[in-house]
């Protein structure tokens, strides 16, 4: 089985105490292994869910050559240097009730959007560049048409026997749209990732408890909430856990029986009442890293010990977040996110970063990534333009409530300057 410190021998300049954060995405993408039980769903059912098999067309999409247009179908050899055209309809092809018979060099037939394309015919000219004359003839403004303009071919979508889709993909509204179109009823794809989460902290008050001195009320446990839920994963919610060592290790062994990950906040920098720390170095293989990001510095990684034997023999990975609101919703969009994508066998690239231009100043020294809170806006010549929201305290969850972005400054990054161009990792779709 693999060991932390094994992946650890593979991270170049490996130092827990520092770690880059692209060493940390290094760690995680070999410590995470993707579920490969799969199951089949009804195709309503598979919105949000990771492809478990390549799809392959059974069919072609469209499923003959049809019409782009309503207008006049007709032989496209007949064009002739842009020259009007005088044809006679001689039959109407409907979208769903297909047309047979002979057209002949002057003769055209009145076509229907998605009308399957009548034999022969290869063109089609739209009913708005025709006029009709008095004998019933139609005369096409032919200049500019070309043959084969405004068909549809049979296959162009997707080919028969093609790959649809691929294993790893997620099914995102208009993939399921695409399954839709090859005539699936079902799909196979990999079972959903459970994840466990809990908050934990003698200070940390529950939804409507009265307030008392000294405490707050839980965020993390309803951002984290809100931030799985639009991963499309199975939410196991632990509820809030007192800094009493009993009580942690319950819902350790709780979290660990049940979940494929569990994701803890809090407890994880290494203050005194902070038992969770000892307690995952005693249930668990744990790394505990000083990241050098902010927000998000302290953060711990590993695997759960399983009491019994999980049904796929997998070991439930932890990720301890830092209990500061701003930075446990930080470590969960900039590392814990692609890992859980990862484990649901999710093979989508990350989205493109928007290259923005900063309308203020960003103090920053070089040694450590930040995750600046960004509001992007479009200015009136059409340039992204970003600032941020303001006071960016770890503390102050507003800001992440303002802000659509986070402004990303690598590790290497001096100060930012109005004017200069950074990158922004977009919420939109994310959060
Ligand atoms: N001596 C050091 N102190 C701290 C360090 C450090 O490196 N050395 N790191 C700081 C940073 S950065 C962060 S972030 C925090 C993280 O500490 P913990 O993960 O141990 O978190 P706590 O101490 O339990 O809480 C920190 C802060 O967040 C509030 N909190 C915790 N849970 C919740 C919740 N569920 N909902 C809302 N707010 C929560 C808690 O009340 C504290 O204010 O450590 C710094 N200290
Ligand atoms: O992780 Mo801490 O939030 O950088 O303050």
């Amino acid at each position: 089985m693999t060991s932390l410190e094994s992946i650890a021998s593979n991270i170049a300049h490996y130092d827990e105490d520092d770690m880059h954060v692209d060493a940390v995405h290094g760690f995680l993408a070999r410590m995470i292994t993707p579920i490969t039980q799969c199951e089949t769903v009804p195709l309503i059912d598979a919105l949000g869910r990771v492809l478990a098999a390549d799809v392959i067309s059974a069919v072609n999409v469209p499923p003959h050559d049809n019409s782009a247009m309503d207008g006049f179908a007709f032989h496209g050899s007949s064009l002739q240097g842009g020259r009007p055209l005088h044809l006679k309809p001689i039959a109407t092809a409907l979208a769903g009730h297909a047309w047979s018979g002979h057209v002949a060099a002057d003769e055209c037939v009145r076509i229907m959007t998605g009308a399957v394309m009548p034999a022969g015919l290869d063109t089609v000219v739209p009913i708005e560049r025709t006029t009709q004359a008095a004998d019933g003839s139609i005369e096409i403004a032919a200049d500019g048409l070309r043959p084969g303009a405004n068909r549809r071919l049979k296959g162009e979508d997707l080919m028969q026997g093609g790959i649809a889709l691929a294993a790893g993909e997620l099914v995102t509204p208009a993939a399921l749209g695409l399954l839709a179109s090859l005539g699936l009823s079902q799909v196979s794809v990999t079972r959903r990732l459970r994840v466990a989460y809990f908050s934990t902290g003698d200070e940390i008050l529950g939804p409507g408890d009265a307030p008392r001195e000294g405490a707050v009320y839980d965020s993390n446990r309803f951002s984290l909430f809100g931030l799985l839920m639009r991963l499309g994963v199975e939410v196991i919610d632990l509820g809030t856990v007192r800094d009493e060592p009993q009580r942690i290790e319950a819902t350790f062994f709780k979290a660990a029986a049940s979940a494929d990950a569990v994701i803890t906040s809090g407890g994880v920098s290494g203050g005194d009442a902070d038992h969770i720390r000892a307690m995952m170095k005693r249930l668990g293989d744990v790394a505990f890293w000083r990241i050098a990001m902010r927000p998000g510095r302290p953060m711990a990684v590993g695997w759960l010990n399983r009491q019994d034997c999980a049904d796929d023999g997998r070991r439930c990975v932890l990720f301890g977040l830092p209990g500061n609101p701003v930075a446990a919703m930080v470590t969960f969009l900039a590392l814990v996110r692609p890992a859980l994508l990862a484990m649901m066998g999710c093979k989508r690239a990350a989205p493109p970063r928007l290259q923005a231009v900063c309308t203020e100043t960003l103090r920053k020294r070089p040694g450590r990534t930040e995750f600046q809170r960004g509001i992007v806006t479009q200015a009136a010549s059409g340039a992204l333009e970003v600032c941020t929201t303001g006071s960016q305290g770890s503390g102050m969850l507003s800001s992440m409530v303002h802000a659509n972005g986070l402004i990303v400054l690598p590790h290497d990054t001096a100060s930012i300057h109005p004017g200069d161009t950074v990158e922004v990792m977009m919420f939109e779709g994310m959060i």
